[in-house]
């Protein structure tokens, strides 16, 4: 039996699709974490930690290189929640372009019955433009820019993006009228509307920033969805007060942007939708039965990503550190034991790597010796028989 401790509001549906392999409970001694935004860099991970499962995206609260040092391995739910995000940066884009906040707040204030012939003479304030024709730069082109920049082309709008980590899959996903920029800055050059989609990190920290925004069009509307930092929120309310940004949305708070004009802040609700945590909670729950169950690791972000056909009665999986001799060590004390392989598979990602052997037996205490004595391997990071369900 699994534990698995759940952190934040996992969806239902996610829960439901546990096996009774598994138990959903608050122990000490978990074998999962399923979570969301949890910030989880200060925490201190149980020895029965073996993964740690992010619902959704952004996964800037793990701490990665704790995570691997203790051998367990973190995965998020790719694209569970880009049709989300999509769809409030579009109605975001509308809502700016036709003023809907502040034609919102007048309509509201006024205490006369009859406002009709006030809103007819002052609605011209309120005149706005039209999506269509208008040029929107996508910053980030994965799972959310790139369904962003596909529904702004089909709301008539000419769209230019920029990512030079783009991965084929998401290649496929874009539409071919996106045009491509090398940069930034030529990204975001006559933009009517910007929009940053990419994860934060140490690269990304404060990717839009003075240079960019002075390089953009007077009087652009700038999105961010992606995490607090990626967007220099004091460089923002400097553009925004001299009058270069005209509306600033963002989905993360903070004091210095607080109540001020032509500034929307929603409340991380990017991914809020039913659907979106319905899919990446299922999501979510199923990575933690693959990962335990398997130790198929699609979807890692701190390990490479193997799935290893399981055809034999027993796997052993070590993650370790990505340095020559692993395997030859691993094969020689699986020989020294007399236990035969029958598949072995490894790979790597940057420092780390990750291997996987077959075997058709391995009695319990010669399994638990081996366990022993590939832990005293230094490099080594965490090991694991699997027995085949
Ligand atoms: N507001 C929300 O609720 C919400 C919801 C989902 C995702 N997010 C955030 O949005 C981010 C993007 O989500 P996604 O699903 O599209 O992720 P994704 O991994 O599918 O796409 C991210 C893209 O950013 C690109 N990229 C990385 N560094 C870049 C850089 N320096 N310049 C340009 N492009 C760069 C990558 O190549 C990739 O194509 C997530 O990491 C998360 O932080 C927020
Ligand atoms: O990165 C993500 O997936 C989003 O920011 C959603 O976060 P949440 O699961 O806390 O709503």
């Amino acid at each position: 039996m699994y534990q698995v401790k759940t952190f934040n509001a996992i969806a239902k549906s996610g829960l439901e699709t546990f096996s009774d392999d598994f138990k959903i409970n608050q122990s000490d001694d978990p074998d999962a974490y399923l979570i969301r935004s949890v910030n989880l860099l200060q925490e201190k991970f149980p020895e029965s930690l073996k993964t740690i499962v992010r619902c959704g995206v952004g996964y800037n609260n793990v701490p990665l290189d704790k995570a691997t040092e203790q051998g367990i391995a973190v995965f998020n739910t790719p694209g569970s929640n880009a049709n989300a995000v999509k769809e409030l940066v579009i109605s975001l884009m509308i809502a700016t372009a036709r003023n809907l906040f502040a034609a919102n707040q007048y309509s509201n204030i006024h205490s006369e019955a009859d406002i009709s012939q006030r809103t007819e003479k002052d609605k011209t304030k309120f005149n706005g433009t039209e999506l269509a024709g208008k040029r929107l730069a996508v910053i980030g082109l994965g799972n959310v820019g790139s369904r962003v920049a596909n529904a702004a082309l089909a709301l008539g709008m000419k769209v230019i993006g920029y990512d030079p980590f783009l991965s084929s899959n998401a290649a496929w996903r874009i539409d071919n009228q996106v045009k491509r920029a090398n940069s930034i800055r030529r990204a975001v050059k006559n933009a009517d509307f910007v929009t940053v989609h990419v994860p934060k990190n140490q690269d990304t920290i404060g990717l839009i920033s003075t240079t960019e925004l002075t390089a953009m069009k007077d009087q652009a509307v700038l999105f961010n969805y992606s995490r607090i930092g990626i967007v220099d929120n004091k460089a923002v309310l400097k553009a925004i007060q001299e009058g270069k940004i005209s509306h600033y949305c963002t989905d993360f708070g903070e004091p210095i942007i607080a109540d001020q004009k032509n500034i929307t802040i929603t409340p991380h609700i990017g991914g809020s939708t039913l659907e979106a945590e319905s899919n990446g909670a299922v999501q979510g729950a199923d990575t933690v039965m693959n990962y335990l169950e398997s130790g198929d690791t699609t979807n890692s972000v701190n390990l490479p990503n193997m799935k290893v056909p399981f055809e034999a009665p027993y796997r052993v999986t070590v993650i370790h550190k990505n340095v020559p001799n692993m395997v030859g060590q691993i094969a020689t004390k699986m020989a020294d034991r007399e236990i035969n392989i029958e598949n072995m598979s490894n790979a790597a990602k940057g420092s780390t790597a990750y291997t996987v052997v077959d075997v058709n037996s391995i009695d319990g205490e010669n399994g638990q010796n081996l366990i022993r004595s590939l832990n005293k391997i230094p490099e080594v990071h965490r090991v694991r028989i699997i027995e085949h369900q």
